[in-house]
């Protein structure tokens, strides 16, 4: 799918992330295929996934464009989500419609530098999701030429660390204001209204997660309030 018929296909409309880690009881590219099918019957227009085992597996029974990514940890670094080169080079044999990757300024593994991994990408004809925590990095990530923005980390990195439950609405609307880059809405968005309110504030689509496809973390909503 190319950049304009993958933006007609999500504007304004939900991307479900589908992700379980190997220390989640859902892991396993069986199950989270089956999530896939139940966001796409549900009416997500495109799917987030996590490494090219589960990306493969999910390819396999639709046809909804993925957003891919690798969460892979390195020692030297706090970036975690397409941190190197070679977990890029991963979502290329797997021919993903986007890649996502951390473009915040942290220090990257090996010290790679994000305008390297961009040049390279860009040279592979690959669209990028950067994943940014504040309006800066979206700037910057927008000088780099990424395709899209979303408020991924936003409240993951130190210097954002937040304790909403909730999304990061002002900086959607942040970055909506300075560029012209679509926006999408990501991170800690737990119900519909929330979903349709990002959208009001210029989010170009929204990307929801763990409130639709991670149990264990739905059921301690749950149990959370009745303990409290
Ligand atoms: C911070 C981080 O590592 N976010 C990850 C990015 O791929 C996923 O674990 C999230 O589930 C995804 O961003 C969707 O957000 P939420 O699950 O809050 O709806």
């Amino acid at each position: 799918m190319d950049k304009t018929e993958f933006l007609d296909q999500i504007k304004g409309k939900l991307i479900v992330s589908c992700q379980a880690l190997e220390d989640e009881p859902l892991h396993g590219s069986d199950v989270m295929a089956k999530m896939a099918i139940a966001a796409e019957t549900g009416g997500a227009v495109a799917i987030r996934a996590n490494g090219k085992e589960d990306i493969a597996a999910i390819q396999k029974v639709t046809n909804l464009p993925i957003i891919g990514l690798v969460k892979r940890v390195y020692d030297d670094s706090e970036v975690y989500i397409t941190p190197t080169k070679k977990e890029i080079d991963e979502l290329l044999t797997v021919n993903v419609d986007v890649v996502a990757i951390d473009m915040t300024n942290r220090p990257r593994p090996n010290n790679e530098s994000l305008a390297d991994l961009m040049k390279y990408m860009k040279e592979n004809n690959q669209l990028v999701l950067a994943d940014v925590s504040t309006l800066d990095e979206g700037l910057e990530a927008v000088r780099l030429g990424a395709d899209f923005i979303s408020t991924t980390l936003s409240g993951y990195t130190n210097y954002t660390n937040s304790n909403s439950n909730g999304p990061d609405i002002t900086l959607v609307e942040q970055l909506v204001k300075a560029t012209d880059v679509p926006v999408l809405a990501e991170g800690r968005i737990q119900t519909p209204q929330q979903a349709k309110e990002v959208i009001n504030k210029g989010a170009f689509s929204v990307v929801v997660g763990s409130i639709i496809t991670r149990p264990q973390y739905i059921t301690k909503l749950f149990a959370d309030e009745l303990n409290n």
